[in-house]
C-alpha cells in the first residue's frame, strides 16, 4: 500500500492524470478492504481512514483535470464523509462546482476552507477563488455584466470570465415553429436575457477561399468529437442536448422546464438513456451556431478566426426577419440581449442570417437553413398583392443592375405612400431595401439629388431599428450623416441595442470609434 500510494502521488505530481487515477483506484480498493478488517476504534483504523480520505481527494483532483467532473465530485463527497472539513477535498469540490457554474455552492466550499487555508499559508489562493466566485455569483443572480475595462484595454489578455445567467425568459410553444424563448416581463433595449457557456466550440483561422471549405469540414469533425466527449462524460449534458430539435416534427416536441437549464439543477434526475449518435448529429446540424454571423458580435477575436459551437438554451431561440435580439460572443460564452424594447409575452428572436435584404433573398437563406421562414415580416411581404410584389421585384432587380439607388429609394417611398403602408410594415419594406437606402444616405452626390425627396436619415433608421432591431449598419449611416450631439445620443441608444448593456458609456463610445461596427 505504501508503494502504491507513493506511485500515485508521483503520477499526480507529474500530471499523469489517467495513470494516477488508476493507481489511486487500486489503493482505495485495498484501503477499503483493510478498513473492513480493522478493529473498531484502533489507531490503525484511524490511520487507514486518513489515507483513504487523502486518496479520494487526490483522485478527485486527477479526475477533475480529466474533466470527469461528476466522478471527481463523488470522490470529494467520499473524502468529506470521512473528514467533513478536509481542506484538499473542500478546495477541489469548490473548484469543480465553480467550473460547473454552481456558484453559491462553490462559495460555501471555499468559505469552509478559510480557517485551514489561514493555518496552512494558502489564504491568498483561497481568497482568489472566493473573490472570483462572489463576482460570478452576483452576475448570475443579477445579470449585471460589465466588460468596460477589457474593452477599454483594447481586448488585451484573456477574455473575461462570465457567469451563466438566465434572465426574464422562459421556453414556450411558439407560433413560428416548435418551441421558442419568450419574455416573462417588459424588457428594454440592451437588456441581457441570457449568458451561457458553450457545450463545445471549435475555432480555426480561415485564410484563402480554397482551403476554407476543407478547414471548415475538419473543424466540424473536431467539433462533433468534442460534443461526443462531453456527452459521454455527463448525463446532464446528454439529457439537455436531447431536449433540442433535430428538425423533425418540431411542433410535437415537449416544452422543457426552463429551470432545467440552470446550472444548479441536479444531475441525478436524468435517465441513463443510450446515446443515439444519429439524432445527436441532426441536433448539431439544426442548432450549432457560427460565431461570425451577421447578427453576432465577436468581441476580442483575431481577424479571420472562425468558430462553431453549441449553446443549449440559446438553441431555443427561433429566427425572425424582424428579430428583437442579438448575440455577442465573448470567449466561449454567448450573450443574448434584446436589440429593441420587448413586451412581456413576446417571443425572443434573432436573425440566423442577414435580414436587411429583400424577401426572395431571405427565402433562399432560410431554405438553406432547412426551413421556410414563417415570421411576421415574411408573412406580411408574402401577403402583399401580386402587383405590389411585382413592383418590389422590379426595384430589386433595378438595384442589382446598377439603377440609381436614390431613385430606387424614392420609388420605394412613393409606393409605400400609395399602398398606405404604415408603422412596422413600413419598417419591414425599408429594411428589405436597406442597401439602397444606406448607399443613398452615405453618398453626398446622391443626397444632393434625392435628399429633399426622401425621408430624413434619422426617420428611416428609426423605423428600421424599431422593426428589425439595432444593427451596426444603421449605426454606420448615422455616424456618417451624424449632425452633432443629437445623433451621438441616438447612436449611443442604437449601440446599446447592438452590443447590449455590457459596457458603460465610455467603453460604448470606444466601441463606436473602433469601427468594429
Ligand atoms: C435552433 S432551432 C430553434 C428552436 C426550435 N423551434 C425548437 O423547438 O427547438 C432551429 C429550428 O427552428 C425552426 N425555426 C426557427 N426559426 C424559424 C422560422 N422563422 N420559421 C420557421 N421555422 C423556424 C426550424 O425548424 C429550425 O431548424
Amino acid at each position: 500500500m505504501q508503494q502504491l500510494r507513493s506511485k500515485a502521488t508521483e503520477l499526480l505530481l507529474r500530471e499523469e492524470w489517467k495513470q494516477s487515477v488508476q493507481v489511486y483506484s487500486h489503493f482505495i480498493n485495498l484501503c477499503q478492504q483493510q478498513i473492513v478488517q480493522a478493529t473498531h476504534d484502533s489507531p490503525q483504523l484511524s490511520k487507514l481512514n486518513k489515507s483513504l480520505c487523502l486518496a479520494f481527494s487526490n483522485r478527485a483532483e486527477a479526475r477533475s483535470r480529466l474533466r470527469d467532473l461528476n466522478e471527481a465530485l463523488v470522490d470529494c463527497e467520499e473524502a468529506l464523509k470521512i473528514e467533513t472539513a478536509h481542506f484538499k477535498a473542500l478546495l477541489c469540490k469548490g473548484k469543480i462546482l465553480l467550473s460547473l457554474n454552481r456558484y453559491s455552492m462553490a462559495l460555501d466550499c471555499f468559505r469552509a476552507t478559510l480557517m485551514e487555508a489561514h493555518a496552512s499559508g494558502n489564504l491568498e489562493s483561497v481568497n482568489g477563488f472566493l473573490e472570483k466566485c462572489k463576482k460570478l455569483e452576483y452576475q448570475s443572480r443579477t445579470g449585471a455584466f460589465d466588460l468596460s475595462d477589457w474593452i477599454l484595454n483594447g481586448f488585451h489578455g484573456k477574455s473575461p470570465e462570465l457567469a451563466e445567467y438566465i434572465g426574464p425568459v422562459r421556453i414556450k410553444k411558439s407560433e413560428i415553429s416548435g418551441r421558442g424563448l419568450f419574455a416573462t416581463k417588459n424588457i428594454d433595449a440592451g437588456t441581457l436575457v441570457l449568458v451561457t457557456k458553450a457545450i463545445a466550440t471549435e475555432r480555426g483561422i480561415l485564410s484563402d477561399e480554397d482551403s476554407s471549405e476543407k478547414v471548415q469540414l475538419v473543424m466540424w469533425k473536431n467539433f462533433i468529437d468534442k460534443v461526443k466527449e462531453r456527452i459521454s462524460k455527463s448525463q446532464r449534458t446528454h439529457h439537455l442536448i436531447s431536449t433540442l430539435s433535430s428538425g423533425e416534427n418540431e411542433d410535437e416536441l415537449d416544452v422543457p422546464d426552463t429551470c432545467l437549464f440552470k446550472p444548479e439543477t441536479e444531475e441525478s434526475s436524468h435517465s441513463t438513456q443510450e446515446i443515439d449518435m444519429g439524432r445527436i448529429l441532426s441536433i448539431l446540424d439544426v442548432n450549432s451556431l457560427v460565431e461570425d454571423a451577421v447578427s453576432a458580435k465577436v468581441l476580442g477575436k483575431n481577424r479571420g478566426l472562425y468558430g462553431v459551437g453549441l449553446w443549449i438554451l440559446a438553441s431555443f431561440i427561433n429566427h425572425s426577419c424582424s428579430g428583437n435580439a442579438r448575440r455577442t460572443h465573448v470567449g466561449d460564452n454567448i450573450i443574448v440581449h434584446v436589440s429593441r424594447d420587448v413586451k412581456a409575452g413576446e417571443e425572443i428572436t434573432f436573425a440566423y442570417f442577414d435580414t436587411l435584404v429583400p424577401l426572395e433573398k431571405r427565402k433562399e437563406m432560410s431554405q438553406s437553413w432547412g426551413f421556410n421562414c414563417s415570421c411576421k415580416r415574411c408573412k406580411f411581404e408574402e401577403g402583399m398583392s401580386s402587383k405590389s410584389k411585382q413592383e418590389l421585384r422590379e426595384i430589386e432587380m433595378g438595384v442589382e443592375r446598377g439603377m440609381d439607388v436614390g431613385s430606387a429609394v424614392y420609388r420605394m417611398e412613393e409606393n409605400v405612400k400609395r399602398w398606405i403602408v404604415r408603422g412596422k410594415e413600413k419598417g419591414y419594406l425599408r429594411a428589405s431595401f436597406w442597401k439602397a437606402y444606406s448607399e443613398t444616405y452615405g453618398t453626398e452626390r446622391l443626397m444632393k439629388r434625392w435628399g429633399r425627396r426622401i425621408p430624413a436619415v434619422e426617420g428611416a433608421v428609426d423605423s428600421v431599428a424599431e422593426t428589425v432591431g439595432s444593427d451596426e449598419r444603421l449605426l454606420k449611416i448615422l455616424k456618417t450623416n451624424g449632425r452633432g450631439m443629437v445623433e451621438m445620443e441616438r447612436a449611443t441608444k442604437l449601440a446599446k441595442g447592438v452590443y447590449g448593456k455590457l459596457v458603460k458609456k465610455q467603453a460604448l463610445r470606444s466601441l463606436l470609434e473602433m469601427d468594429i461596427c
